[in-house]
């Protein structure tokens, strides 16, 4: 079927649906009686709702779970978008929604039915986070509600939705803010992140170098869904043939901010289906994730420090050739990126990771790059290269496992999941990785280590940590680095310099930089 004669076509831009019924079903709706035809529920919103149970119900995650549901039903176009609009809000606003819910239902939320709680969600979602008209928000829901949970729960879930409705956004957050018991569980409630996350990133704003005001900025740009940033591989394919290939798509690539490899997608396009995506030329890939990896092949290797731009790269030259490593490098990203760079430095890259479900999808995520680059995928354990092959590499990538919580953007659901109890194991594997890849670096050479989590634990401290058992090892800077691999002319804000730790290292932010709160470590081996 043609899309644009489709039930894309027939959604406006507030999510009601247009001449729905004559789509759906045609004689046999008419032929229905009113109350049978209000059961019928919109495709869009079932499937939002399907999400949301596989996410709470079974612990899956929702950008795995959502694609292949959308394309099981049929769903393209504006149905799509407004289905992942719908399912991604919900869960990130989720804890914004309960606590506006808790003032409108008689029982403790933890008292519903799951399902009706998630119903409720979605409703609020409609009602309050997306332009949709209220009667419509409240009608459709009610009506998903009577065709899942049935009768008796449906007006419970409109009796609700028409309470939260009275109050406006800006109103139900003020009142949120001032019936709070603390600054913490204010900022919680309206900004819809666990507690523990708010004073861990408030914690990392002010250890970073920035004011803890910005969390409110910071909580918000959370909320919001991030664009779609694309990799063009160097040597595999230029940033104006992506752009080419884009156009060819009818799709709009606009140009990165911050990495000169970066395409930022316009709408909400689907980057598999440019030929580029496909054939492994180019990639998904955040800005910070690439602004790290850049600086990591671009540092000088000995001399002063990155800042005097050197490239240290002997076999470019034409001395021997470098090796890298990527210590921890499931599913890919960053290893596709470094193999496509390493070329144009004279270098070869060894991928290791641990999973081996993961290995094969770096093997698949370096399927483009010539065969001569790629040293060997790996699967083993990262925390053994150190003692297995002491001082065999030139650069080595630490990017290691973390709690997320720079990403969460683009993880709907893994703020409800993390708990502060995951740091304790994670900062001890940090550090043991860290360690390992330190030792398996040449002296003068250099690791970055590099987290998708500002936590201070997960950053300077784990970082702070390490050195202070060594003395073969000194901090470099990467602020020079990352400088020195911008799109020309861009000025990035690094935050305060005071002259310590944090005036070397880069911590990047989502409501500064528009990307995930990535952080970069560069540390070079002394002795
Ligand atoms: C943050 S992800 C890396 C992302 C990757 N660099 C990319 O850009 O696609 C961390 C990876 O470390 C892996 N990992 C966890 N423990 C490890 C270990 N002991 N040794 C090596 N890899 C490990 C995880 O399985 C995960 O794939």
């Amino acid at each position: 079927m043609n899309e644009r004669s489709g039930p894309s076509d027939r959604r406006d831009s507030s999510g009601r649906q247009r001449g729905a019924a004559r789509h759906r079903g045609d004689r046999h709706r008419t032929a229905q009686a009113p109350a049978e035809r209000r059961r019928r529920t919109d495709p869009a919103r079932t499937a939002a709702f399907d999400v949301l149970r596989q996410v709470d119900g079974s612990d899956a995650y929702a950008n795995l779970v959502l694609p292949p549901l959308l394309r099981e039903r049929h769903l393209t176009g504006r149905d799509a978008a407004f289905a992942t609009e719908l399912a991604y809000g919900t869960l990130r606003l989720r804890g914004r929604y309960d606590a506006i819910l808790s003032r409108c239902v008689s029982r403790p939320l933890d008292r519903l039915d799951p399902e009706v709680l998630d119903v409720l969600r979605l409703g609020a979602h409609q009602v309050l986070g997306m332009r949709v008209p209220p009667h419509a928000a409240v009608s459709e829901t009610v009506a998903l509600a009577r065709d899942r949970v049935g009768a008796g729960p449906a007006q419970m879930v409109n009796a609700v939705l028409r309470a939260v409705g009275r109050t406006s956004l800006d109103d139900w957050l003020e009142r949120l803010r001032t019936e709070a018991p603390d600054a913490v569980s204010g900022l919680a409630d309206t900004g819809s992140h666990p507690a523990w996350v708010v004073r861990a990133l408030r914690e990392a704003l002010v250890g970073h170098g920035r004011t803890p005001d910005e969390i409110t900025d910071l909580l918000e740009a959370d909320n919001a869904a991030p664009r779609v940033t694309l990799v063009a591989r160097p040597g595999l394919v230029s940033p104006e043939q992506l752009d080419d290939d884009a156009r060819d798509a009818g799709v709009r690539l606009e140009p990165g901010r911050w990495a000169p490899t970066a395409g930022i997608l316009a709408g909400g396009s689907d980057p598999a289906g440019l030929p580029a995506v496909a054939d492994g030329l180019a990639g998904v890939q955040d800005e910070g994730s690439q602004l790290v990896t850049l600086a990591l092949a671009a540092v000088g290797l000995s001399g002063a420090n990155g800042a005097d731009g050197a490239d240290g790269a002997d076999g470019a030259d034409g001395g021997a050739p470098e090796r890298w490593l990527d210590l921890c490098a499931g599913p890919g990203g960053k290893a596709a990126l470094l193999a496509a760079l390493a070329d144009s430095h004279g270098a070869t890259l060894v991928a290791n990771e641990v999973a081996p479900h993961r290995s094969r999808l770096v093997e698949r995520a370096l399927r483009a790059v010539p065969a001569d680059l790629v040293e060997r995928v790996r699967t083993g354990d990262g925390r053994e290269i150190g003692a297995d092959e002491p001082g065999a590499y030139d650069r080595v990538l630490v990017d290691a496992p973390c709690t997320g919580l720079g990403a969460l953007r683009r993880r709907p659901e893994s703020r409800w999941r993390r708990t502060p109890a995951d740091l304790a194991g994670l900062t001890t594997l940090q550090r043991e990785l860290l360690g390992s890849a330190l030792d398996a670096v040449r002296p003068g050479g250099v690791v970055a280590y590099v987290t998708c989590s500002p936590h201070l634990a997960e950053t300077r401290l784990a970082v702070d940590d390490v050195l202070r058992h060594r003395d073969d090892v000194e901090r470099i800077d990467a602020r020079a680095a990352v400088r020195a691999v911008l799109v020309p002319g861009a000025q990035i804000d690094l935050g305060a310099d005071d002259g310590g730790a944090d005036g070397l290292d880069v911590q990047l932010w989502p409501h500064v930089h528009g990307t995930d709160a990535m952080h970069l470590t560069l540390l070079r081996r002394t002795a």
